[in-house]
């Protein structure tokens, strides 16, 4: 699964930021922006964005905790990491303050208690061992530090759910055909059938040992951000 995760998304890294704009008309730069406040980086701090991607997660961390601080963008995708370097190069501070391994989050190369905070956004549904991620997580955060997991969700309401598929079958498979990365976004809708709600998300959180996790639905309830601390 490893493997084939990693291909999808090496697949559609020429056209992934393109596609997020068009598809979610510009709203996932918000949902992003809410993962990014929610962690609560600090200038100074030393921050890990977790399957950063492209790096919009990484370079909004950046920004906040300046030039003082440092922020590490990790992503077993080698294409999505080269377009985060590419966007980072040249770019004042970012240059200093970032750093992009290209790593599995399963098995971080980080020593424990390393970080001041984390984010995660849209990366926890397309592991293929959600409970060793969040173990990895909490391993490498310090003590009482934050994290915010951001990712799509089946909401509740079933006529939200039924919109939500409607979308994706309607809207975001075909443009997707559109740009020849239909099976990469058709995959989307069965990784939310697979993945956990927020009551479970929190359960998980605190299996694992985190003291403290709150999931807040967004976007209508079909995203959500786990906020946990260690
Ligand atoms: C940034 C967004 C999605 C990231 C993303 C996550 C994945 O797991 C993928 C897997 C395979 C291919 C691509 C991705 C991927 O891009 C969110 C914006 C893009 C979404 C595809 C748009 C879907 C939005 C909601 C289902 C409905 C929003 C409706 C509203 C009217 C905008
Ligand atoms: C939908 S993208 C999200 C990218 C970025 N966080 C954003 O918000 O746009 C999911 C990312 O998770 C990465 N990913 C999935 N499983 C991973 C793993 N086990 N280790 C490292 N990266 C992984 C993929 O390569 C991809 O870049």
């Amino acid at each position: 699964m490893t493997h084939e995760i990693r291909a999808i998304f090496d697949r559609i890294a020429p056209v992934y930021d393109q596609l997020n704009d068009w598809l979610s008309l510009g709203q996932h730069r918000i949902w992003k922006e809410m993962a990014i406040k929610w962690s609560h980086p600090q200038p100074g701090d030393t921050f890990l964005d977790l399957c950063c991607g492209s790096g919009d997660i990484t370079l909004g961390l950046a920004r906040r905790v300046g030039a003082t601080g440092h922020v590490y963008g990790v992503d077993f995708s080698a294409n999505l990491l080269k377009m985060a370097q590419e966007r980072s190069q040249g770019n004042y501070p970012y240059q200093s303050t970032i750093t992009w391994v290209e790593a599995d989050v399963l098995n971080l190369p980080f020593d424990s208690n390393q970080f001041d905070g984390a984010t995660m956004g849209y990366g926890l549904r397309n592991v293929k061992d959600i409970p060793r991620s969040l173990q990895e997580l909490y391993r490498v955060l310090k003590p009482s530090a934050k994290a915010a997991i951001l990712d799509f969700h089946r909401p509740e309401n079933q006529q939200l759910r039924s919109f939500q598929q409607w979308y994706l079958d309607n809207v975001v498979v075909p443009i997707a055909t559109q740009l020849g990365v239909k099976e990469e976004y058709a995959y989307i809708s069965p990784s939310l059938d697979r993945f956990p709600g927020g009551k479970e998300q929190v359960e998980l959180a605190y299996e694992v040992g985190f003291a403290s996790a709150t999931h807040y639905p967004i976007a209508n309830g079909m995203m959500g951000v786990l906020v946990v601390s260690k």
